[in-house]
């Protein structure tokens, strides 16, 4: 049966992944009445088929990694991971795919929850279809956020991977058991992640990459030394190919063929055999079903806003895109940091107050493009924030390059014996203050914060130096930092 039901609010949001719950958080404690619209579970990608469960499955493979290096320990860790023990406690990390808790949450806050799919339906109104096949139309008194996020993007150029049920990122942190072999395509975050879990949990893993390094988006010695890793843990690399044709064979023990191109015409291209394979090939929006051309935008396109999270093609500032689905940043911190943005925002409008849009103001997602730290869980981690020297070679900024071998520091001899790792830092020469920075090395991820923390304040070089890092600890490549830059 179909019935129509209008209701009004303040601010509609749809999409209850960690970005929206975000954005609602914030408009309700601004006094906005809010709705929050989720057609799977609350909690969104992150919570369920992303960092918790990636995070959970690589944890273990990182301990074991290090306790291998640490002299009397290493015999407790010398054999291989219990895997059933591993997915188990990823099973629990995901709260076993029930978003129980998360919608209590919701009601703890204040925020109105409406389960079923969300389309804009013109200015200012969401139609919603709930399970049970009815609509509701949500009429939105002073914004709506599309919070919908990403979804994985496979190769548009492959024939026959529908039929043949690849892994995307969803299979590979929510497998309920280790494939004998494992081909990964790809060289980014989600590939070197899921290459480093699945090959510790007992996978034979080949990852198969058109680039010639891993994680090229980073300075090079991050992909260097985590392929030097993966290596060691045996995964089989593949660089400067593709995947030229792909098929399932048939039979009881059927298995998937992969042919290989290596990009030269003349050559045959090899073959490989596997039992599955995960394409961690990059996102695309999921703006393909949400009534974007009721508002005059494309269906399926990423959205654009400006700094206040404002889309920037609808008039009157009424329609928000927070989150990996307007492209600026696809990291859950960075999600929800701009959610606290454009509830400030929202509210703000609300309230007929100005906006603070200077820099480093209350209303701009200003660290979007100046300091966005991401880790990636991989043997070594690897850490970043701000500028990259490429990033800074590409946009003809000027910079000063600080590098440190952090294997030099009595911390990291501490941490373990034959620590390896590389920090660089990038100076602005003129004003002094840090830009960027990356570690690479077991035990970095803890490192980044105060990186972010000297980018977002501008903290000057000289002020920094009396920042007095503790001995010995890996914190002290600081003081090893402004010791070689300041001569
Ligand atoms: C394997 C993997 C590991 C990752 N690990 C990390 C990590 O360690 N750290 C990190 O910071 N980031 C990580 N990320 C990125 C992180 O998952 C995303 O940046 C984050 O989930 C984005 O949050 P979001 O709320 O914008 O979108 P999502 O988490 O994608 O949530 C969007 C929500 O909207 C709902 N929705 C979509 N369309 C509609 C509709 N029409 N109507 C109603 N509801 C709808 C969806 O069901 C979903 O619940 C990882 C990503 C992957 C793939
Ligand atoms: N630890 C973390 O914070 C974390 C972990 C996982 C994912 N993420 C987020 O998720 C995003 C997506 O990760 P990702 O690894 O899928 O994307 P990515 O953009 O990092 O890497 C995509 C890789 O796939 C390759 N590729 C793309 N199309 C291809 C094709 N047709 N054939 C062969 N190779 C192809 C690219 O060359 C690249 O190597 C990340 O950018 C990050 O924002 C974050």
């Amino acid at each position: 049966m179909t019935t129509e039901d209008t209701r009004t609010y303040d601010v509609v949001v749809i999409g209850a992944g960690p970005v929206g719950e975000n954005v609602a958080d914030r408009t309700v404690a601004a006094g906005l009445s809010t709705v929050i619209v989720e057609s799977e579970l609350v909690g969104g990608e992150c919570s369920y088929w992303a960092c918790e469960p990636s995070k959970a499955l690589l944890r273990p493979a990182l301990l074991r990694a290090e306790a291998s290096r640490v002299p009397g320990l290493d015999p407790a860790v010398a054999g291989p991971l219990d895997t059933a023990a591993v997915l188990a406690h990823r099973d629990r990390m995901s709260a076993h795919w029930s978003d129980e808790d998360q919608v209590e949450w919701l009601k703890s806050a204040g925020i109105e929850l409406l389960r079923g799919h969300g389309r804009l339906a013109g200015p200012r109104r969401v139609s919603v279809t709930t399970p049970d096949g009815s609509t509701v139309l949500l009429h939105a008194r002073h914004a709506v956020a599309v919070c919908t996020g990403s979804r994985a993007a496979l190769p548009d150029d492959l024939a026959g991977l529908d039929a043949l049920r690849p892994w995307t990122s969803r299979e590979a942190t929510a497998a309920k058991e280790a494939p004998r072999r494992l081909v990964v395509v790809g060289a980014g975050v989600v590939a070197t992640e899921m290459a480093t879990a699945w090959q510790s949990l007992g996978s034979e893993v080949t990852l198969v990459a058109r680039e010639d390094a891993l994680l090229s988006r980073m300075e090079p010695f991050a992909g260097e030394l985590v392929a030097e890793q993966l290596q060691k843990a045996g995964v089989d690399l593949r660089y400067g190919t593709t995947i030229r044709h792909v098929e399932r064979t048939d039979g009881p023990d059927s298995e998937i063929r992969i042919l290989l191109s290596d990009g030269t015409e003349l050559s045959d291209g090899t073959e490989l055999l596997t039992d599955a394979l995960l394409f961690a090939t990059g996102r695309a929006p999921r703006t393909d079903d949400i009534g974007l051309d009721t508002v005059g935008l494309a269906s399926g396109e990423w959205l654009t806003t400006d700094d206040t999270l404002t889309v920037t093609a609808v008039r009157d500032d009424w329609l928000y895109a927070v989150g990996d689905v307007n492209r600026r940043a696809l990291f859950t911190h960075q999600g929800k940091y701009q959610a606290r943005i454009a509830g400030a925002v929202i509210a703000a409008r609300a309230q007929g107050t100005p906006l603070d849009t200077g820099r480093w103001g209350a209303h701009v997602a200003a660290a979007d493009t100046a300091a966005v730290p991401h880790v990636v869980v991989t043997d070594p981690e690897v850490a970043a924030v701000g500028l990259t020297t490429v990033e800074a070679e590409r946009t003809g900024r000027r910079v000063d390059v600080v590098d440190y071998e952090l294997g030099n520091l009595a911390g990291a001899h501490q941490y373990v014996p034959g620590y390896r790792g590389t920090a660089r830092v990038l100076i602005d020469p003129e004003r002094r203050v840090v830009v960027g920075a990356t570690f690479v090395g077991p035990g970095v991820a803890e490192l980044l914060h105060s990186a972010t923390v000297a980018i977002t304040t501008e903290a000057p070089i000289d002020r920094l130096w009396h920042a007095v890092p503790p001995f010995p600890t890996i914190s002290e490549v600081w003081l090893r930092i402004l010791e070689t830059y300041r001569g």
